[in-house]
């Protein structure tokens, strides 16, 4: 049975939830939902019925999610954790080999409560972890792409848009492998209408489809070729490794494929673009030692030989020969046999033969986009995997965008209640991600921006936030005053929308919304201004301990922490920083740090930082305390032993308001706070 230890427990009393579920589903070591779990199902039902039936899933499914980060990881998990075992298989591909290798280890790559025992509890059964991308595709029915989209770091919209070449990285592998229909779900956070370029680009580039290029070329080239001799003076080096990859090469220093590119351009002035689209685009030839000279003939029948071959082991034995040259040697052989002079006639009955049958096959292969954001916070996912707020899935109103609904819409059901998942349109589905995001920080930017005013007028953002949240159209939550908002998806998602909106010739709804990123930058420089100046105004060669690194409690993940802008600073004006955090690796620090110093600072930052094995550790010996996340741990330290040991005047700054200010001022320490004169 599931050991509970570790998985997020609820103290309310047991509510059965869904008397449908059959018993396997809910043994009594669950994590019960919270008890507004069911009472508080969505307001508003968007029109649920027009889009799914009450058909359940009739036969069992193979889910893959491609990426095995935060997202896939977890999400997959629940998946695999809620559904019946004999139903739902679930396979998480990732192309980080270290990665995988972790989540089959019992060193999972990320922290998160509850999580290690349901993979424990999954793992071999019907939850699996695999670098190979191309079986786990193959075998899908759903596939989610779980895959990263930061913001952009160069080129068009750089600092704003979202980085997609990871989305369409994995969209092209699926439509090269895949050989049936897929419902394929956006898991990542997307901008709006990313689903019709995910559509695009499977459509024109399913398997089938890629045949049928490589057949259409293939006439073209053997109609060259008998016109003129241009080829009987170009030799190709092809190497005896073929690994269809989707990195486009095109240089000539890296790869022969610019080799293939030139001779299919040259000889037959196809213009750029189709070349861009032409299958060798998506095989990547390496340059080895075991290189081989393929003239004329050996070329010609080797593109025949990957054309004209009726079943598809031709493509799966190259796809499965990415680390090895058997595929060649059996290509090789194959070329032997097939090394006689083929008459121009009997050329064209075979491509015209192999056309028709693949222009049939193509015809049979459907992607269905589905959109399906995920709205889980770090420190609390499996909680809010178990029991979510609401489950969107948008699809197009078509029939079989409907059919693709209901039956993400049934898999859910196995353990989300019915009224909460909901069906709308992709791009309402989509934008609802990044609007959702955006209003959450902009919560704590207004909190935060109103913090600052408090710190001057002597109100306390405490007891701000508990009369506004006390008005029910407000609500309580999201109103915590703190050094400011990190993690990887607000400022992203944020940007990512003024991003969007400036694109839509919107500059003033962009500036409302980048004025949300702005506030969090302020809200962390007047943090650290406040710790210079109650320092007496120099920092240099003082020792200030640093608790807590991650950008929030309960996760090791330091993406955007306001952590780092305060360490950096501290560093900046020359302090020894004493760090500790309870989960965050003395790697990734550094690393951080190394990422976000200037390049002349670096060695001096990496010196002046000294990773700590306890809060008391940091403390001792140090002038100031700067509290950066929030972890339980520092709220119940024995402050009275820490300030003996501690410089004096000894200060705290509390960036997240978690400390009890008066207890602290009464041991003897200079309390600051966010948003408070103590
Ligand atoms: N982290 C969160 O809390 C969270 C919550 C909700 C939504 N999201 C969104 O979900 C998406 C994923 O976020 P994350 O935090 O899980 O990212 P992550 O960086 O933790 O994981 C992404 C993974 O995708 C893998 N990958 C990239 N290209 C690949 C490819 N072609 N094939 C296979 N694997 C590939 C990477 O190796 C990496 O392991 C993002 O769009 C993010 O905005 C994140
Ligand atoms: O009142 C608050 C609440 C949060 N924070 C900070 O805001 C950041 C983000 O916190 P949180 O939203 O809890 O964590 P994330 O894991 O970033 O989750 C957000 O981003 C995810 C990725 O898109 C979404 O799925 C979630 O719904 C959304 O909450 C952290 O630094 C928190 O410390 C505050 O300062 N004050």
């Amino acid at each position: 049975m599931l050991s509970s230890n570790n998985i997020p427990t609820n103290t309310q009393p047991k509510v059965n939830f869904n008397t449908n579920y059959k018993s396997y589903l809910m043994p009594t070591d669950i994590p019960q939902p919270p008890s507004h779990y069911l009472q508080n199902s969505c307001d508003k039902q968007i029109n649920n019925d027009s889009y799914v039936t009450s058909e359940p899933l009739t036969s069992s499914l193979n889910v893959c999610y491609i990426g095995a980060g935060y997202v896939g990881g977890t999400s997959s998990a629940v998946m695999a954790y809620k559904c019946p075992e004999e139903k739902v298989t679930v396979t998480v591909c990732d192309i980080d080999k270290k990665k995988i290798d972790a989540w089959n280890s019992n060193n999972l790559p990320i922290y998160e409560p509850g999580l290690e025992d349901i993979v424990k509890k999954q793992r071999g059964k019907n939850l699996f972890f695999t670098t190979d991308l191309n079986s786990a595709i193959n075998a899908a029915d759903i596939i989610f792409i779980s895959v990263g989209t930061p913001t952009k770091q160069r080129g068009f919209g750089a600092g704003e848009a979202a980085e997609l070449k990871y989305v369409e990285n994995a969209t092209r592998k699926i439509a090269q492998i895949s050989r049936n229909s897929k419902i394929i779900v956006e898991k990542s956070t997307v901008p709006c209408r990313t689903a019709e370029h995910i559509r695009t680009i499977l459509n024109t580039n399913k398997n089938s489809q890629i045949k049928n290029n490589i057949s259409n070329y293939t006439t073209n080239h053997y109609i060259k070729n008998n016109n003129n001799s241009i080829i009987n003076t170009n030799y190709c080096n092809i190497s005896n490794n073929f690994n269809i990859n989707n990195n486009i090469n095109n240089t000539p220093e890296n790869s022969n494929t610019y080799c293939i590119n030139n001779l299919i351009s040259n000889e037959s002035n196809i213009p750029h673009e189709r070349i861009n689209n032409h299958p060798f685009n998506n095989i990547n030839i390496n340059k080895t030692s075991d290189d081989v000279n393929i003239n004329n003939d050996d070329y010609t029948n080797l593109i025949d030989s990957l054309s004209l071959s009726n079943n598809d082991s031709t493509l799966t034995d190259i796809d499965s020969c990415s680390e090895s040259n058997t595929c060649f040697q059996s290509q090789d052989q194959e070329l032997k046999e097939l090394n006689k002079q083929i008459s121009d006639d009997e050329v064209d009955i075979k491509i015209k033969k192999n056309d028709d049958k693949l222009k049939n096959e193509k015809s049979l292969i459907h992607f269905e986009i589905l959109s399906n954001p995920e709205f889980l916070s770090e420190g609390t996912a499996i909680n809010d995997l178990l029991y979510p707020d609401r489950v969107l899935i948008g699809g197009e109103p078509t029939k079989e965008g409907k059919k693709a609904q209901n039956i993400l819409y049934q898999l859910y059901s196995y353990w989300i209640p019915k009224k909460k998942i909901i069906t709308m349109g992709l791009w309402s589905t989509e934008l609802s991600k990044l609007a959702a995001n955006a209003l959450l920080a902009q919560r704590i930017s207004s909190i935060n921006a109103l913090s600052a005013l408090c710190e001057e007028v002597g109100a306390d953002i405490q007891e701000i936030s508990y009369a506004c949240g006390l008005d029910s159209r407000i609500g309580s939550k999201f109103l915590n005053a703190s050094v400011g908002f990190g993690g990887s998806c607000f400022k992203k998602d944020i940007l990512n929308l003024v991003y969007l909106s400036n694109a839509f010739k919107l500059p003033e709804v962009a500036e409302y919304w980048k004025q949300v990123i702005i506030m969090n930058e302020y809200r962390k420089s007047k943090f650290i201004k406040n710790i210079f100046t109650k320092l007496f105004c120099t920092i240099s060669g003082k020792s200030i301990a640093v608790f807590g690194f991650s950008f929030k409690k309960d996760t090791k993940d330091t993406r955007e922490s306001a952590a780092i802008t305060v360490v950096i600073s501290l560093l900046q004006e020359g302090a020894i920083v004493k760090l500790y955090d309870p989960k965050v690796t003395k790697d990734q620090i550094l690393f951080d740090i190394k990422e976000n110093s200037q390049p002349q600072e670096i060695n001096e930052n990496i010196s002046n930082i000294i990773i700590c094995n306890s809060a008391y550790d940091a403390a001792y010996n140090s002038d100031a305390i700067v509290i950066c996340t929030e972890w339980d741990e520092f709220k119940s330290l024995d402050y009275k032993n820490i300030h003996n040991n501690m410089n004096k005047p000894a200060h705290i700054f509390d960036g997240r308001l978690i400390l009890n200010h008066q207890e602290l001022k009464k041991i003897g320490f200079n309390v600051e706070a966010i948003g408070k004169k103590i």
